[in-house]
């Protein structure tokens, strides 16, 4: 699908989608457990990943309520679709040896999460994805697995899927890097717990996007597990962040308290909602985002991010609603080393603004579902922006940006999509947004809530 949005002016409310992230992770908890509920999740192509995963080792998801609850898994993935809660059956920590290869389809988390979990069966698990995740960094997960002893495999030989694992894991002790990607760590603290020995991961690098690791934290809380981040004397810190390792006990159960788990709203998606309006809110008026409340999501950062950059933000943290008015933006220096999603939102925000805005610490989001790095300097140009890439860090000169509508390609990335559609908000004319189907990863209203705003936009 082709999008055409056109210079507009927005006022009103949305709603933000519930987070991508507390989603996977609560369908595979639930998996884990013998059976909840999940209340609010994100529906979209990643995450019903997931859950065609959890469906793989022997569990159920369904929509609460439908008699498919008790009777197994949804007949179609589009039974899910619209679902307030989900009702999952669990695999009671012992992943069953799946039928057929799991499609990961485009999705990183789920892939990384699942390839842990494949570990515990006693048997042998294929997991493949789409082009873009067959490209994506498997090799340190694979590799500690391996040090566990578990036969874990690039059909390739190069660290990318396809994958075959081979279990069972039973614990131990292993070193990984931390700056590929944080999901190796989440994969291993979800999966530990229920090992016989449990799992103490060493930090051989610095973790980045570490807010990601809180979030596994805080949601094994909710679930009643234990794992601890610790520091380089094994003493236990409050968070992930500078940790030097983590430590899980086995013979764990995962339980939420009163059976079911809320999932909150999205910040990395609140990002659009909120750089569109900075950037087109209309003269006078606000545009309002509900489902903010604050979480263990990094992401959160984007509002003082945007605030810092010009723009009249007012974050209402308990009623979980944030308001924007539209400002003249100035550029800013963010270290995205927590935040790597928050990427190509910052550098649309920063075409848009006056002077420069420095995006450090980078590097690990050239390793997402394309170089996002590459992708914003290069379709941003195509509008008119100035950058500077270097290897870890994006400079997008705003003073010398003159953004006029092209055509732009979203590399089949839905981030890259939406952050190019908040820049087109500002573009003098039309720009057309190639391969706008792909914001169904995490954001598959996306386009209608934008509309609901006012933007002048068009769908072919
Ligand atoms: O664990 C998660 O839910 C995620 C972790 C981050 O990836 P990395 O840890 O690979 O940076 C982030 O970019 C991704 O969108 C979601
Ligand atoms: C990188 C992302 O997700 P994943 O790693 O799950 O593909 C994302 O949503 O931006």
């Amino acid at each position: 699908m082709d999008v055409h949005v056109t210079r507009s002016e927005l006022r009103g409310t949305a709603r933000a989608p519930p987070s991508k992230s507390y989603t996977h992770r609560a369908l595979l908890a639930a998996g884990y457990s013998d059976g909840a509920t999940v209340e609010s999740p994100l529906i979209s192509a990643d995450t019903r990943a997931t859950a065609r995963a959890v469906t793989a080792f022997g569990g159920s998801v369904a929509p609460a309520g439908d008699d498919a609850s008790t009777g197994g898994a949804a007949e179609t993935e589009s039974d899910l679709a619209g679902a307030d809660a989900l009702a999952v059956e669990g695999f009671g920590g012992r992943p069953a040896v799946p039928d057929d290869v799991i499609d990961c389809a485009n999705s990183g988390t789920t892939m990384r999460l699942v390839t842990a979990a494949a570990a515990l069966a006693d048997g042998t698990t294929v997991l493949t994805g789409d082009g873009s995740l067959r490209s994506r960094p498997q090799g340190p997960l694979l590799d500690a697995l391996g040090d566990l002893g578990v036969r874990a495999e690039s059909t390739r030989a190069n660290g990318q899927a396809p994958l075959v694992v081979t279990g069972p894991l039973e614990g131990g002790e292993v070193a990984i890097p931390g700056d590929v990607s944080s999901q190796y760590v989440t994969a291993l603290l979800m999966a530990g717990a229920v090992t016989d020995e449990g799992v103490e991961v060493e930090l051989t690098t610095e973790l980045k996007s570490a807010p990601y690791v809180d979030i596994t934290l805080e949601l094994l809380a909710d679930f009643g597990v234990e794992a601890t981040p610790v520091d380089a004397a094994g003493d236990p810190l409050d968070g992930a962040t500078g940790a030097a390792g983590f430590s899980v006990p086995g013979g764990q159960s995962y339980e939420p308290a009163g059976g079911s788990y809320a999932v909150p709203g999205d910040f990395s998606s609140i990002s659009y909602l909120l750089g569109a309006g900075a950037v087109a809110a209309a003269p006078g008026e606000t545009v309002r985002i509900e489902g903010a409340r604050p979480s263990a999501q990094g992401d959160a950062a984007i509002v003082e991010v945007v605030e810092e950059m010009g723009a009249a933000v007012d974050w209402d943290r308990e009623a979980g609603e944030i308001a924007v008015e539209r400002a003249a933006l100035s550029g800013v220096t963010v270290d995205v080393g927590d935040t790597p999603d928050l990427l190509p939102t910052i550098a649309a925000l920063g075409a848009v603004a006056d002077g420069d805005t420095r995006i450090e610490n980078c590097e690990h989001v050239r390793y997402k579902e394309t170089d996002r790095v590459s992708a914003m300097a290069e379709e941003l140009g195509e509008l008119g922006a100035e950058t500077t890439e270097e290897p870890d860090v994006l400079t997008v000169h705003g003073s010398e940006s003159d953004l006029a509508g092209a055509t732009v390609d979203g590399r089949h990335d839905h981030r890259i999509v939406m952050a190019l559609s908040v820049a087109a908000l500002a573009a003098e004319g039309t720009t057309t947004v190639r391969g706008a189907e792909h914001v169904d990863v995490s954001f598959p209203g996306f386009f209608d809530a934008m509309a609901d705003l006012g933007m002048d936009v068009e769908r072919d």
